[in-house]
């Protein structure tokens, strides 16, 4: 037998028609989430040209990026502020009215960020191809699907036909072994992964993180690592299907059920890499010498554990861009800076898992003077289920900001803005020039390295709060 890997089969499971040297494969799509940024453009097309969308059963859209966080815009008792949002998200509703797509649209209670929706509804499952217009579509990959981000355009041709074209990826296995130590998150990992292989490390590739410290992740962590493949340049991240990923989606709205759901898991259990596959390329991690992790500059592969210092870099000009930028200098050590905000969120850190973390290091205790500490869930559902667990009440105690789920400071786009020259610990993906607001200057890190700096004020080591 020919031994393939997981991504293998997805695509093979999946091509209409295979790719030439002239021309990209056509790869049948399974589910096609659509959100408000990216896909005006892509209904209007549809419009010019009178075609319908062609699976409306295999759409879903969200609003996420554009919308607000305050209660009063998000449930209409005040109109929404940034008025290019407000445009959007009128814009979406239209559409999804117009052409049969079904909308978690502002008052719905199972809206949220895309990429938290989609697994959470159990939309997302293995052996799956998933597109969306955004490049953290990469998380779904946490189940074993095979996710890209596409544009705009595609988005219509998807839309239009089902279909994508797309040029085969090469494949980069990241073995990471041993077990991460107590207090290592999932995002230090990441982070750590990105710094090693560098944020081009896996351009042209879909990457299979696979070995036992990425067996033992829950799904909300395995999702973390899957979402910041993009931050290292691949086209995709993936991690085989196992009984962990069959629990989360067992009972889900659109997980199989009864008979289906027998027959579903049985076709999944076939899909990870069989033994002797083949990689085009492997990428060694070792879990168990890993810290927290903290990001330096403006993007995601400067980032150093939390116990170190900003790297110095004779005569690199885009290092000292950055450091000049980021108002730090090179020997500068980070652990004790001040910061002023703090922001636990997006659809890399925004699950129930992730708020319990920051709520452990919040519980009983203040957010430092002068700082802003904004928590904004993933979903509504995630909203409800940390309200209902107490954690909510946690972080307003402690004199954090509690809000509607979205996108919220993760993107400067929707009124929750970083001020110009403030340094914000993140938990985001992101922390390019302006990406928080102009002139923010971001720290990536997990939820636990947010929290502490937020009752500290300062870049604080998560494990003087943990042990
Ligand atoms: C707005 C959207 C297209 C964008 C993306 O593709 O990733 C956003 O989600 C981001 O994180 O920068
Ligand atoms: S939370 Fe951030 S990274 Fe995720 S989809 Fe929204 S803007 Fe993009």
């Amino acid at each position: 037998m020919n031994a393939k890997t997981l991504f293998e089969k997805v695509w093979e499971q999946h091509e209409v028609v295979p790719e030439t040297a002239d021309t990209p494969a056509v790869l049948y799509i399974d589910l096609h989430l659509v959100h408000e940024v990216t896909s005006p453009q892509a209904f209007s097309l549809l419009r010019e040209q009178g075609l319908k969308v062609r699976r409306t059963d295999r759409t879903l859209a969200t609003m996420d990026h554009s919308t607000p966080t305050d209660p009063d815009e998000i449930f209409g008792r005040v109109p929404i502020k940034v008025e290019s949002a407000a445009r959007q998200v009128k814009e979406l509703e239209k559409n999804c009215g117009e052409f049969g797509v079904e909308l978690l649209g502002l008052g719905s209670d199972q809206r949220g960020i895309v990429h938290v929706i989609g697994p959470e509804l159990g939309a997302t499952q293995p052996g799956k191809t998933i597109v969306c217009g955004d490049s953290h579509t990469a998380t779904h990959g946490a189940f074993g699907a095979l996710a890209f981000g596409i544009g705009t355009t595609e988005v219509g041709h998807v839309l239009a036909t089902q279909c994508l074209l797309q040029r085969r990826p090469k494949t980069l296995a990241i073995e990471v072994k041993g077990r991460l130590p107590e207090s290592v998150t999932a995002k230090d990992l990441i982070l750590a992964i990105i710094g090693k292989i560098g944020v081009s490390g896996g351009t042209g590739h879909v990457i299979e993180y696979r070995g036992s410290a990425i067996e033992a992740l829950s799904m909300d962590e395995r999702m973390t690592v899957c979402n910041m493949s993009i931050e290292a340049g691949a086209r995709a991240g993936m991690i085989a299907p196992d009984e962990t990923t069959f629990a989360y989606l067992k009972g889900r709205r659109f997980a199989p059920q009864g008979t289906a759901w027998d027959k579903a898991v049985a076709e999944w259990r076939k899909l990870p890499s069989d033994p002797g596959a083949r990689f085009d390329r492997v990428v060694e991690i070792d879990a168990t010498s890993l810290e927290p992790m903290i990001s330096y500059g403006t993007h995601p592969g400067m980032v150093v554990p939390i116990s170190g210092s900003v790297p110095e870099r004779a005569n690199d000009a885009v290092h000292a861009k950055s450091l000049a930028y980021m108002g730090l200098s090179g020997g500068e050590k980070l652990i004790g800076k001040p910061i002023q905000v703090v922001f636990v969120g997006s659809c890399t850190n925004a699950r129930l898992s992730d708020l319990e973390l920051a709520a452990k290091v919040m519980r009983g205790r203040r957010v430092a003077d002068g700082v802003r500490a904004l928590i904004v869930p993933g979903s509504q559902q995630i909203k409800r289920e940390a309200e209902a667990r107490g954690l909510a009440k946690i972080f307003t105690d402690a004199g954090a900001e509690w809000r509607e789920s979205g996108c919220s400071m993760c993107i400067g786009m929707n009124g929750d803005l970083v001020a110009k020259g403030q340094y914000a610990v993140s938990t985001s993906n992101r922390n390019f020039e302006g990406r928080q607001g102009t002139g923010a200057r971001t720290l990536l890190a997990s939820p636990a390295t947010a929290a502490a700096a937020a009752i500290t004020g300062r870049v604080t080591d998560p494990r003087d709060f943990l042990g």
